[in-house]
C-alpha cells in the first residue's frame, strides 16, 4: 500500500485552508485534515467546509478528543469527518464511547499519542478498545524543545497491526525515514501549508514517501542546529520568537549586508580604556563574537586594527554598546561590526574591566556563551539555555511569513490575509 499524506491544515480561517487544501492535492497530498487550531478558531463549520470542498478526499478532524467521546465524534461524524481524532491519554472510557461512536456515524477513530506518559503499551490498549489508527505525535511545542517521534514510532510500528501515523515537524527527510519504518501515514503541517509553493513542498513530500531514502536524514550536533537555524532566520524572526524581547537598542549595522551568528565573549569595558575589547580577541574561539559594553558613545575601544586581527582568530563579528572608529578600513575588511555610532578617537589600554562576565549591552543582559544574531535590522540577544528552542520558534515565525508574503504577492493585503479585525483583542 503506497503510504498516506495526510495534510494538517493548522489555520485559523477555513478559507484559507481550503486554498492551501486544493493546492497540497495538486502536490500529491491525499488527506485533509481540519487541524485543531482551525477546529477551535471557526468550529464544526470549518469540516463542514472543508467536506463540501473535497467530496472525494478523506477528512481528518483533529479534534484531540479528551472527554464526551461519543458527543464529539458525533458533532465532527455529522459535519462530514471520515477520521476522527482522540487523546491516547483519555480515560478509557472516553475511548470506548468515541469508539462505539464512530462505528455508528461510520467514522474511524485515530488515537494520539501526544503527552502519553507510557505509549508504546498504551498503543496496545488502544487497538484492542478498537482504535483503528495510532498517531506517533511529537506536538509542535515539544518539538521546539528537540522532542521527535520517529524512534518512538518505531517502537509502536512493533506493538499493534493497526495503522500508524507519525506527525510533528515531518520534512522530506524525516518523512522518508518514517515511511521506511513502516509508517503508514505522514501527517504533515508547516512544512507543506507554511511554504511559499504549497504544491511543490506536498509533491517533494510525496515523492520522499513513494521511494523513500535515509539520504537526506541527518542528525547534527545541537550548537550546529542552532547555528544553522539561526543562520537562516532574521532578527524580526527571532524577536518574534521572543515575544518581542531580546534586541539591543541603539546598536546599528557598520557594515551592512553582514550578517552574524556566534556566541558571545563578553566585554565590560570603560570608557577611554580599550585594552580589554582588545585582548578578548585572543581569547575568542572560531565563531564567537564580542560583545563590548564601553558605556562612551565618544571615546571608541574598537577600530581597524582589532579588527584586522579577529580575521586571524575567525572571530564571526563584534558588537559594542558604545562607539567604533576605522569605520573604512573595517568596511574595506568588509567584517561585521555593530555599534552605537562612529568617533574618531580611541582611549589608552589601561587594562581595566572584565572578559567573561555577565555585562549588559544594548540594555539587555548577555552572557559568555549566549547566542547573537545581527543583521541590517540591529543585534539580538538569545539566551544560551533557551537557544534551541528560540531558533526553532523562528524558523516557524519564518515559515508563515513566507506564506503570507505569497499570498500579499498574489493581491491579497496584509490585513484581509490575516482577517486582522477579527482578531483585534476585545
Ligand atoms: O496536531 C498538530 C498540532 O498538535 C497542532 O494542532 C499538528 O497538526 C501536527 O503536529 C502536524 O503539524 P507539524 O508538526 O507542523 O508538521
Amino acid at each position: 500500500m503506497k503510504p498516506i499524506i495526510q495534510v494538517a491544515l493548522d489555520l485559523l480561517e477555513t478559507d484559507r485552508a481550503i486554498r492551501i487544501g486544493q493546492e497540497a492535492l495538486e502536490g500529491g497530498a491525499d488527506w485533509i485534515e481540519a487541524g485543531t487550531p482551525l477546529i477551535k478558531s471557526e468550529g464544526m463549520d470549518s469540516i463542514r467546509k472543508l467536506r463540501e470542498a473535497f467530496p472525494a478526499k478523506v477528512i481528518v478532524a483533529d479534534m484531540k478528543i479528551a472527554d464526551t467521546g461519543s458527543m464529539e465524534v458525533e458533532m465532527a461524524a455529522k459535519a462530514g469527518a471520515d477520521v476522527i481524532v482522540i487523546l491516547g491519554s483519555a480515560d478509557d472510557s472516553t475511548v470506548l464511547e468515541a469508539v462505539r461512536a464512530a462505528k455508528k456515524y461510520g467514522a474511524r477513530i485515530m488515537a494520539d499519542l501526544i503527552s502519553v506518559p507510557d505509549p508504546v503499551p498504551r498503543s496496545g490498549e488502544l487497538e484492542k478498545m478498537g482504535v483503528d489508527i495510532i498517531n506517533v505525535h511529537a506536538g509542535i511545542d515539544q518539538q521546539m524543545t528537540g522532542r521527535d517521534s520517529l524512534s518512538l514510532m518505531k517502537e509502536v510500528v512493533r506493538e499493534v497491526s493497526i495503522q500508524v501515523a507519525i506527525a510533528g515537524g515531518l520534512d522530506i527527510g524525516s518523512c522518508s525515514m518514517a515511511v521506511k519504518e513502516g509508517a503508514d501515514i505522514v501527517i504533515v503541517g508547516g512544512n507543506i501549508v507554511r511554504s511559499a509553493d504549497v504544491t511543490a513542498s506536498a509533491k517533494a513530500i510525496r515523492d520522499a514517501v513513494d521511494s523513500p531514502s535515509v539520504t537526506g536524514y541527518s542528525k547534527k550536533t545541537v550548537d550546529e542546529e542552532i547555528r544553522s537555524i539561526l543562520g537562516s532566520v532574521s532578527t524580526p524572526n527571532i524577536s518574534d520568537a521572543m515575544h518581542r524581547k531580546g534586541a539591543m537598542q541603539d546598536i546599528f549595522t557598520m557594515v551592512p549586508g553582514k550578517k552574524i551568528v556566534g556566541t558571545a565573549v563578553t566585554v565590560q569595558a570603560f570608557k577611554g580604556d580599550w585594552a580589554k575589547a582588545v585582548e578578548a580577541i585572543d581569547e575568542a574561539n572560531p565563531g564567537d563574537i564580542i560583545v563590548i559594553y564601553n558605556g562612551s558613545r565618544h571615546v571608541a575601544p574598537w577600530g581597524g586594527l582589532a579588527t584586522q586581527s579577529c580575521l586571524n582568530k575567525g572571530v564571526a563579528g563584534v558588537v559594542i554598546d558604545g562607539a567604533v572608529r576605522d569605520i573604512d578600513d573595517i568596511r574595506r575588511i568588509d567584517f561585521p561590526v555593530f555599534a552605537t555610532c562612529n568617533v574618531p578617537n580611541a582611549g589608552e589600554p589601561k587594562g581595566f574591566g572584565e572578559i567573561n562576565s555577565e555585562i549588559v549591552c544594548g540594555n539587555q543582559a548577555v552572557k559568555p556563551g549566549d547566542y547573537i544574531v545581527g543583521d541590517d535590522n540591529g543585534v539580538v540577544v538569545i539566551p544560551r539555555e533557551h537557544a534551541y528552542e528560540i531558533a526553532r520558534r523562528a524558523k516557524e515565525v519564518e515559515k508563515t511569513e513566507q506564506r503570507l508574503f505569497e499570498e500579499i504577492r498574489r493581491g491579497a493585503t496584509l490585513s484581509e490575509v490575516m482577517d486582522l479585525r477579527k482578531w483585534e483583542k476585545h
